[in-house]
């Protein structure tokens, strides 16, 4: 779903689709293209990823409900602009007296398949903004999970802000000019930069996590899978939220000097696939779809149970699936040296009871624990795309 700005560049727009929902992957990553931002659901959700992420979740500090409300729709007007490679005031005004109503920083740069995706966290619902009765009844803070190590610096929020886009410093000056444009009214809490995506959609190749494995092999593809697992449809509790989703955010840290140590026999066993090919352990593609029924010479499974796909999959989940849409990350090195990296990993799904489900098998029983921990989480209700200019995020809300 690319379109073209009015700078004209390459059409890109073979599949093109409003709302910027389609599976479409742009191979070229020209400067000009843009997804479209109205739509019936959001962009950056089942846009194909792009490669680089600033996901932000801020802090509501303001109790006016007018003040957020102004705040939503500052915000929508200005995520319509940027996602098409424009900008929100002057860089530099005429008088000398001015402050500039745009940073600058992405000034000339085009919008680089920019997406901006907006969720409110359950905390919005607490009644200081009249939210009360428009809770939905699946949003709730995320349950602790075994083996969970969160830290306060990157957990909770009310508001979170995913820009994706095509070059990182695009991504960073929608998010630098938002939190900007709220300063009166909310201010930053945590933040997450990724540098290169670990999911794919249909047409793209599937990229690598920074354990080396593919990443994104089986993630949902297709409008049918979207529909069934990743949009609330009209039968949810809270009508606003019809063509919506929930976004589940993990800060996942990985130890990775650890892991560099370990035998390649025994990472093809964490994961349940080989490194290479990301081959199933009981195929050789691919592709392939795994055989978790499959048994070796020794009598013991092909695929561990506690592999990591095993306890993913769908196949072992009673069919439920997300959409996961993560992020490599590193934040430099520890206060010891050691590499500071690892998986901002981020699901969609139309319930949080979803990612809850495998999460509770996942981190009681991965083999991957001994590598990874979970150090940042958030839960947030995605509404569905705005109608038209005129149109903001959370505008039922307010009614
Ligand atoms: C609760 C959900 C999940 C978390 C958290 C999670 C963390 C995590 N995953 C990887 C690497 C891989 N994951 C893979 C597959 C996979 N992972 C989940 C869910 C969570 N992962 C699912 C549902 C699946 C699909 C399982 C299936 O259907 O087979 C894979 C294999 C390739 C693929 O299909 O994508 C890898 C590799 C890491 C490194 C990580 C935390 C840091
Ligand atoms: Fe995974």
């Amino acid at each position: 779903a690319i379109g073209v700005t009015a700078t004209g560049l390459s059409e890109q727009a073979a599949n093109a689709q409003a709302g910027g929902q389609g599976s479409a992957a742009g191979t070229s990553t020209a400067a000009g293209e843009t997804y479209p931002f109205y739509g019936e659901h959001q962009a950056g959700i089942q846009t194909p990823p792009q490669d680089h992420l600033v996901f932000m979740v801020f802090d509501v500090t303001t109790t006016s409900a007018t003040e957020l409300q102004v705040m939503l729709a500052k915000w929508s007007a200005a995520i319509a602009q940027y996602t098409q490679g424009l900008a929100v005031g002057t860089v530099e005004p005429e008088r000398e007296l001015a402050v500039p109503g745009d940073t600058g920083e992405a000034a000339g740069m085009g919008a680089n398949q920019l997406t901006v995706t907006v969720g409110f966290a359950p905390s919005m619902f607490d009644g200081r903004f009249g939210w009360a009765k428009y809770k939905p009844a699946v949003l709730n803070d995320l349950p602790a999970f075994a083996s969970d190590a969160l830290t306060p610096e990157f957990t909770g929020g009310d508001i979170c802000v995913q820009a994706c886009a095509s070059d990182p410093q695009v991504a960073y000056h929608a998010i630098r000019n938002l939190a900007r444009m709220a300063r009166t009214t909310a201010t930053t809490r945590w933040t997450v930069q990724g540098f290169g995506r670990a999911s794919r959609s249909a047409d793209q190749a599937t990229p690598r996590n920074l354990m080396g494995f593919k990443d994104g092999t089986r993630n949902i593809v297709g409008d049918d899978e979207f529909a069934q697992q990743v949009w609330v449809g009209a039968d949810s509790d809270q009508q606003w939220m019809t063509g919506g989703t929930y976004l589940v955010a993990r800060k996942i840290h990985m130890l990775i000097e650890t892991w560099d140590t370990d035998y390649i026999g025994d990472q093809h066993a964490v994961f349940g696939r080989t490194k290479m090919e990301g081959a199933p352990l009981s195929g050789a593609a691919e592709f392939d779809t795994p055989d978790f029924a499959a048994t070796g010479a020794d009598g013991k499974s092909v695929i561990p149970a506690n592999s990591h796909v095993a306890l993913a999959a769908h196949e072992n989940n009673g069919g439920t699936k997300i959409l996961r849409r993560g992020y490599n990350f590193t934040d430099g090195i520890d206060s010891v040296g050691r590499l500071d990296a690892g998986l901002m990993f981020i699901s969609f799904q139309h319930d949080p009871a979803q990612f809850i489900a495998l999460q509770q098998k996942l981190g009681s029983m991965d083999r991957l624990n001994e590598y990874i921990r979970h150090v940042g989480s958030g839960v947030f209700a995605v509404p569905p795309g705005l109608a038209a200019a005129g149109d903001y995020y959370g505008k039922a809300l307010f009614a």
